[in-house]
């Protein structure tokens, strides 16, 4: 079956082989160059509503962690910025480098950030997350930069809880987490259309990448390099540069949401 992976032989430049969409028309990531998105005054604000008591657990999938939140009520939700209508937050996860000079999906004029946030939303005109995912306009994802500064205290209580999920498969419950700590002063953004950025790589995600970065030390870093990609009693395999690299635009605009 699709087993896929980061690693030279089930990575990104493999993952075609089983699913054809890798070289799609609107595939994620990409490289952002900021002289070449335009302003779109039509863009609305964003707002994000995030009620702590939604959070649910915290999972190693093999391929990055997770945060999960109950998403069958409308108390966590995206709305505003370039979506219409409500996404509902199904949960957050992290993508990241072996070292601090890579790790991110999407880069700017080519820059590479150490890890990057994706907060994933699906769109409650569709009855489920599933359905949603491989609609045009089924899910929205969140991106958020981490650059090397100061330890940031809103990542500690995520990554306190790493030790728990340290190989494939293991879960624990993760209550009362607010993911709007874990964004950034400003909520402007830079918005397109694209996809999963891993298999099955849906053409289904409207990208919303803020352009400040929240702050992550060497130090914090070096927790997410302490999961692992293997289960256990596999051969044990660090999880690290869990990322993919930026896919070709073919044509599509970036629009940003501030002068
Ligand atoms: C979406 C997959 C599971 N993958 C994701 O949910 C997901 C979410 C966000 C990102 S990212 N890095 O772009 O933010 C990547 C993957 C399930 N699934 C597997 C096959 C499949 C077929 C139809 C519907 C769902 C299906
Ligand atoms: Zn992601």
């Amino acid at each position: 079956s699709h087993s896929w992976g980061y690693g030279p032989s089930d990575g990104p430049e493999k993952w075609c082989d089983g699913f054809p969409v890798a070289n799609g028309p609107r595939q994620s990531p990409i490289d952002i160059i900021p002289g070449q998105t335009s302003y779109d005054s039509t863009l609305k604000p964003l707002k994000l509503k995030y009620d702590p008591s939604n959070s649910t657990d915290i999972l190693n999938n093999g391929h990055s962690f997770q945060v999960g939140f109950v998403d069958d009520v409308d108390s966590s939700t995206l709305t505003g910025g370039p979506i219409t209508g409500i996404y509902r937050l199904k949960q957050f996860h992290f993508h990241w480098g072996a070292s601090d000079d890579r790790g991110s999906e999407h880069t700017v004029n080519g820059i590479k950030f150490p890890c990057e946030l994706h907060l994933v939303h699906w769109n409650t005109k569709y009855p489920s997350f599933g359905e949603a995912a491989s609609e045009p306009d089924g899910l929205a994802v969140v991106g958020v930069f981490l650059k090397i500064g100061a330890a940031n205290p809103r990542l500690q209580k995520v990554l306190d809880a790493l030790g728990a999920i340290k190989s494939k498969g293991k879960q624990t419950t993760f209550s009362n987490f607010d993911a709007k700590t874990l964004l950034p002063c400003s909520l402007d953004y830079w918005t397109y259309d694209g996809s999963l950025t891993t298999p099955p790589l849906l053409e289904s995600v409207t990208w919303i990448v803020l352009k400040e970065p929240i702050s992550v030390s060497p130090t914090q870093m070096g927790k997410f390099r302490s999961l692992m990609f293997s289960g256990d009693g596999e051969a044990p395999c660090c999880m690290q540069d869990n990322y993919r690299p930026p896919q070709p635009l073919k044509g599509r605009k970036v629009r940003r949401s501030f002068k």
